[in-house]
């Protein structure tokens, strides 16, 4: 199995940087299990001595019931104190773990196509982010931990009975350590195939639940309803299958180590009731032995949640490993700011995932620092695709690319479920309201959220809800015109503007970029017109150029849509 491969190595990046913390948690854990496994030896012998000390005036007036009495509290206070910072220090490594890992996995997703692969697939990303993250954790705090404690528990138990009777201490032991392993062992492999699909049933369910809710209208139209809630009743039945199965496993294990425990119970009984009789150890000595074994079965127990879990672990580990294992390498190499050229794409050949040919083929392409070039071609020419391989959204498998830092307007406008003012600032998070303003201006947007009673901060939902298609996409372009980035890249910016608005919108751009690049996908001649160079894209390469004042440029510009 391909998860069992990949998970030492998911484990080292689990433990990277956090070794010490990770360590004393589960050095803690173990000293919780033996003041508690102590403590209740030795109150069992403690109860029992003073009882039959009591019988007795000669040997009453001379137990000593304070030393005992002494460590009994010492034990309670230091069982309690590591109790206390186990939870405290193994949560916190887990979380800064969790969040390294989430960390790294974000920036894998920022890396080409994740802008896309979210666009497919949001719940996916989501889930992997959430839940897959989360469920690494049950490596340390389920199962790593409480091994851990409860085997150290065990040989410590099996040390100290092997005082009283060498024999007790040796089969004791070793059978808590067999039993107490193999039970949770057999758990995980009852259960893994089930914790797997429980897993899968969740997501699913979630998945058909947002769908239901997100696309009630269009399903009501379409007839589509009764089929969408049958799928989600159907993922419902398929977790609740798996949840049953899982419960049963988890239910047997603890059944099994019930058992195991009484049988070691009974074992520590009999060897007991015969040393007592043979005169080898006392009544509260025997106390002590029994109450320690009873104190070091209970351990193991912690261990079965983690390990009738481990099939979503698992799962977690095959679909993680292959995004938080492969390096972070950028598609784009920065370019120098002292150079000459914004962008350099030397022999790059791209393509789209699925795709059957090659979008891009061994393109070459300068542009220098400060010029403004329009890429021009009827659609499906690449235009689109050539901005995203400069905007290290489309990888190359072949050739160089070298950009300027660089920011895109795509197409669709991503807007979130926030203030006008919080979606701005996320293109400048220190802007001032008077930034945000001037760029709402130049993107044509700045009246249309004065109008509103809340102006800045006026609240967005989902996708931009609450804007039209035409103020999302110009809230979208005052973002892009926020950013502090040397190069900018529109794509068709003023698509979904009439021709006065748009023209006052360009004008605007124009005057912020000063000498920013820009470089814009365009098939209409007013948003062309802003280019000193045009440039024909299509059948994978450039077909054409011409630069401003040149007679091409002229006839390029003359076979664009007006408007
Ligand atoms: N994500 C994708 N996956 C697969 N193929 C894609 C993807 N995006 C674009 N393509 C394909 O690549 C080719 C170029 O598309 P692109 O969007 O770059 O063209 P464009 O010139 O920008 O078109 P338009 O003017 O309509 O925006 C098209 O054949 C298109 O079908």
């Amino acid at each position: 199995m391909s998860a069992l491969r990949l998970l030492p190595a998911i484990l080292r990046l689990l433990a990277e940087g956090h070794r010490g913390r990770l360590a004393l948690g589960a050095l803690l854990a173990a000293a919780t299990v033996l003041a508690g496994i102590a403590l209740l030896g030795l109150s069992g012998w403690f109860i029992t001595a003073t009882a039959l000390a009591g019988l007795v005036p000669a040997t009453a007036l001379v137990f000593d019931v304070f030393a005992p009495a002494a460590a009994i509290r010492l034990l309670a206070l230091v069982r309690t104190a590591a109790r206390y910072g186990e939870r405290l220090v193994t949560h916190d490594a887990t979380l800064r773990t969790l969040e390294t890992l989430r960390v790294r996995l974000f920036r894998a997703y920022a890396l080409p196509g994740a802008a896309r692969g979210l666009l497919a697939r949001p719940g996916r990303m989501l889930f992997r982010l959430t839940s897959d993250i989360d469920a690494l954790e049950s490596f340390y705090l389920r199962l790593g931990v409480p091994a851990i404690a409860a085997v150290g528990a065990a040989l410590v138990a099996g040390a100290a009975l092997s005082f009283i009777d060498g024999w007790l201490g040796l089969g004791f032991g070793p059978f808590l350590v067999f039993a107490g392993l193999g039970v949770p062992l057999l758990a995980a492999l009852v259960g893994r195939r089930a914790a797997r699909r429980r897993a899968l049933g969740l997501e699913a369910l979630r998945v058909r639940t947002i769908d239901l809710v997100d696309g009630q209208t269009d399903l009501l139209l379409a007839g589509r309803m009764p089929a969408q809630l049958g799928a989600a009743k159907r993922a419902d039945a398929y977790l609740a299958a798996a949840d049953d199965r899982l419960n049963r496993a988890e239910c047997g294990a603890g059944f099994l180590l019930g058992i195991a425990g009484c049988l070691g119970l009974v074992g520590v009984l009999l060897a007991c009731a015969l040393l007592v009789e043979q005169g080898a150890i006392g009544t509260p000595v025997a106390a002590f032995a029994l109450l320690l074994a009873l104190a070091a079965m209970e351990p193991f127990a912690a261990l079965r949640r983690g390990a009738v879990e481990i099939g979503r672990s698992l799962l977690a580990v095959d679909r993680l490993a292959p995004t938080l294992l492969s390096p972070l390498v950028p598609s784009v190499v920065p370019l120098p700011l002292d150079q000459r050229l914004a962008v350099e794409i030397r022999g790059a050949t791209c393509r789209h995932d699925g795709a059957a040919a090659p979008v891009l083929t061994a393109l070459d392409l300068a542009i220098a620092k400060g010029e403004r070039v329009a890429l021009i071609g009827p659609s499906g020419a690449g235009k689109s695709s050539l901005m995203q391989a400069i905007a290290g959204e489309l990888p190359q498998s072949a050739g160089h690319v070298a950009t300027l830092p660089s920011a895109l307007l795509t197409q669709r406008s991503e807007l979130f479920r926030d203030t006008v003012a919080g979606n701005l600032r996320l293109a400048h998070a220190g802007a001032s309201e008077a930034e945000l303003w001037a760029a709402l201006d130049a993107a044509g947007l700045g009246a249309d959220i004065r109008a509103l009673p809340h102006g800045l901060a006026t609240r967005l939902g989902d996708g931009g809800l609450g804007l039209s298609g035409g103020q999302g996409r110009r809230l979208a372009l005052a973002r892009l015109l926020l950013r502090p980035v040397p190069l900018w890249l529109l794509d068709e910016p003023t698509e979904a503007l009439d021709g006065a608005v748009a023209a006052d919108v360009l004008a605007r751009v124009a005057a912020a970029a000063s000498d920013r690049t820009l470089v814009i996908a365009t098939h209409l001649r007013r948003e062309a017109a802003l280019a000193d160079r045009l440039i024909a894209v299509g059948g994978g390469g450039i077909q054409r150029e011409a630069r401003k004042g040149t007679p091409g440029y002229d006839d390029m510009l003359a076979g664009l849509r007006a408007g």
